[in-house]
């Protein structure tokens, strides 16, 4: 699949970093360092632009070792980068740990994965097919 971007940012093009890699780390294009104390948040720009072919959707995902090791992660959960959207990739972190951390210059801070997606029609209707959990959820098929 390919995907048109503007690279604005300092950096070189991001890549996938091994062959089996399902994102593409993002870097940090800030001007400089940024103090993220416990339980603040940041929108951090990355200076790309892209184009994603219709039908498909890019994921703004954390990186493990920053939220295993820091604290750090996003405080959207997901980012959904649309494919009408043609504005800035940003990244929302956000420091969950009990220590500030500094973004620096350059850092990978999060990485995006393309995903094809469907869209659905609503069909509006008064029952829905019976299942065997049936409303049953949230854990109720115990721990
Ligand atoms: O982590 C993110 C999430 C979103 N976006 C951009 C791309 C996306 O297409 C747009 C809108 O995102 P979303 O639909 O999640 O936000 P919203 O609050 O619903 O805003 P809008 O009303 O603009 O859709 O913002 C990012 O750059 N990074
Ligand atoms: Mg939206």
């Amino acid at each position: 699949m390919k995907v048109n971007v503007i690279n604005k940012s300092q950096f070189e093009l991001p890549k996938y970093e091994t062959e089996g890699s399902a994102g593409i780390d993002l870097q940090a294009n800030i001007d400089g360092p940024i103090e993220l104390k416990p339980f603040d948040r940041t929108l951090i720009p990355t200076g790309l632009f892209i184009s994603i072919p219709k039908g498909f959707e890019a994921q703004i995902r954390g990186r493990s070792g920053l939220a295993l090791n820091h604290g750090i992660t996003l405080a959207n959960g997901i980012g959904t980068i649309d494919s009408d959207y043609r504005g800035e990739i940003k990244v929302i972190l956000i420091n969950l740990g009990k220590e500030s951390y500094t973004i620096n210059i350059g850092d990978r801070i999060a990485q995006m994965v393309f995903i094809k997606y469907e869209k659905a029609d609503l069909i509006v209707t008064d029952e829905l097919d019976k299942t065997a959990r049936g409303k049953g959820g949230f854990g109720h098929s115990g721990y």
